[in-house]
């Protein structure tokens, strides 16, 4: 079964959660846009949704497939925000960001009542980091936030390469104006602690580990879809 299979099918089965009326926040990434188009596929049909979408990208989307759209300034609380991931570890921690749209995803999930990731089995791990962090900084005093997360990661015995994401000829540019550094630390054993060093770093607008914002992750592998719960990250 190819990866694109998985993505619908993991897409398909959260599908199962929306509900009509529901304010939806909606991901961005190849698995979120399978969603996307089988969500239209459900307006279509009738189903009254409302999403805020968490990336350009994303919105064109949207509004290509006709989904009804809005923002958080309108409907500053939303019923279920569903969207894929980079890595899911153990309690449904997650790496994402490598879409490039992590602040508005983390924004979005946060003023969600559920999160559901959506996923292929391969994104699932024992342990995050192999996947490179995806940090997003402020262009300004790059250097200067480069070396202070290569600092703050050093004092927790994480050490790797520290990328800026490129675009072409020059770096790759955010929604919200701001540049990705992407920090290949090889293993995050400890994902609580090294969020809140980041945070503590002023260039670092926002990083790419999710913690306690899902509720559920949906997997899809070639033996069929697994449904993860963030406390037990078992079957359910
Ligand atoms: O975090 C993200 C975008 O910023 C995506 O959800 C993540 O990169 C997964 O993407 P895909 O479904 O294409 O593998």
């Amino acid at each position: 079964m190819d990866a694109t299979t998985l993505k619908i099918k993991a897409a398909r089965a959260a599908l199962d959660h929306v509900e009509n009326g529901m304010k939806l926040g909606i991901g961005t990434g190849s698995t979120a846009e399978e969603f996307v188009r089988l969500l239209a596929e459900r307006v279509a049909e009738g189903l009254s949704v409302v999403g805020v979408p968490t990336s350009e990208r994303t919105a064109r989307l949207c509004r290509e497939l006709s989904v009804p759209l809005s923002t958080l300034d309108e409907l500053p609380e939303l019923d279920l925000t569903v969207d894929g991931a980079d890595e899911i570890g153990p309690g449904l921690v997650l790496v994402k960001g490598g879409g490039g749209a992590l602040l508005r995803e983390k924004i979005v999930a946060a003023a969600s009542r559920r999160m559901i990731v959506i996923a292929d089995e391969t994104k699932l791990v024992g342990e995050l980091g192999r996947f490179p962090l995806p940090v997003e900084v402020n262009p300004f005093g790059l250097g200067a936030t480069r070396l202070a997360i290569e600092r703050a990661a050093g004092r927790l015995g994480l050490s790797g390469t520290l990328k800026t994401r490129m675009a072409g000829d020059g770096p790759f540019v955010t929604d919200g104006g701001h540049f990705i550094v992407d920090a290949s630390f090889g293993r995050i054993p400890e994902p609580r602690a090294l969020a809140d060093a980041l945070k503590e770093i002023p260039g670092v607008v926002e990083h790419g580990l999710f913690i306690g914002l899902a509720d559920l992750a949906i997997v899809a592998g070639t033996d069929g879809v697994r449904t993860l719960d963030a406390a037990t990250h078992d079957r359910t």
